[in-house]
């Protein structure tokens, strides 16, 4: 991955362990809003994305494109595929139990992805030092082992519930997702 020096961690910069209160090695991650574009079951064209965290500090996930997700006639969009590096990104640094959000996210597109290619993403983390967390992804084709075709290197930055209290619909978010104080 060609990162640049905002999207990676100072020398130094220690990754994290597993959390406490961290879904347990095999665990399923829920959505965390149904709406969501990435990860919500109740959008329509949106990526659905199917995760999994395999140590309770990575996620690996799987997309697969379909019609809607079209950028070039059959293939898909570019802009979808960040969406989807975004998305197992932000659910891979939320194993961390803090509210992140994406400050920095940078994509490299190595083959082109057909509609109806089931992407094989996984995401880690490379560090976090003060509030920003430094992470990067893959996604490949048709198998876990299968070649590369999407990287991405990304900075969260650590945010407090009240971001999306003051930006956001907080309510529509706590309905779903209770494990949040806003007022810690
Ligand atoms: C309970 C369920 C919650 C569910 C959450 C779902 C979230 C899903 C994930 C998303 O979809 S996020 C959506 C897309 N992202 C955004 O909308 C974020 C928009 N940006 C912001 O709100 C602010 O710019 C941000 C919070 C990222 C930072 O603003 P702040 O005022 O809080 O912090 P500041 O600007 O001081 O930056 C903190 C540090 O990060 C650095 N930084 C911020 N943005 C950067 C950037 N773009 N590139 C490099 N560094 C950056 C900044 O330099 C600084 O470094 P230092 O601490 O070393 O000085």
């Amino acid at each position: 991955m060609t990162r640049s020096s905002r999207t990676s961690p100072p020398p130094g910069t220690p990754v994290p362990p597993a959390q406490l209160g961290a879904p347990p090695p095999g665990s399923a991650l829920g959505s965390h809003y149904s709406r969501c574009f990435g990860c919500g079951s109740d959008h329509p064209t949106g990526l659905h994305l199917a995760a999994v965290t395999p140590d309770s500090t990575t996620v690996e996930a799987t997309f697969t494109v379909g019609e809607a997700h079209q950028g070039a006639p059959m293939l898909a969009h570019g802009g979808v595929l960040a969406a989807a590096m975004d998305e197992v990104l932000g659910m891979s640094v939320y194993l961390f139990r803090k509210p992140y959000v994406t400050a920095r996210l940078e994509t490299d597109y190595v083959l082109p992805v057909p509609v109806g290619t089931t992407l094989h993403l996984r995401a880690w983390c490379n560090g976090i030092t003060g509030r920003k967390a430094y992470l990067e992804a893959e996604g490949r084709v048709g198998a876990p082992d299968g070649p590369v075709a999407v990287r991405a290197a990304a900075l969260f930055v650590e945010v407090s519930m009240r971001h999306f209290a003051e930006h956001g619909d907080l309510a529509a978010i706590t309905a779903e997702h209770q494990d949040y104080e806003v007022n810690p």
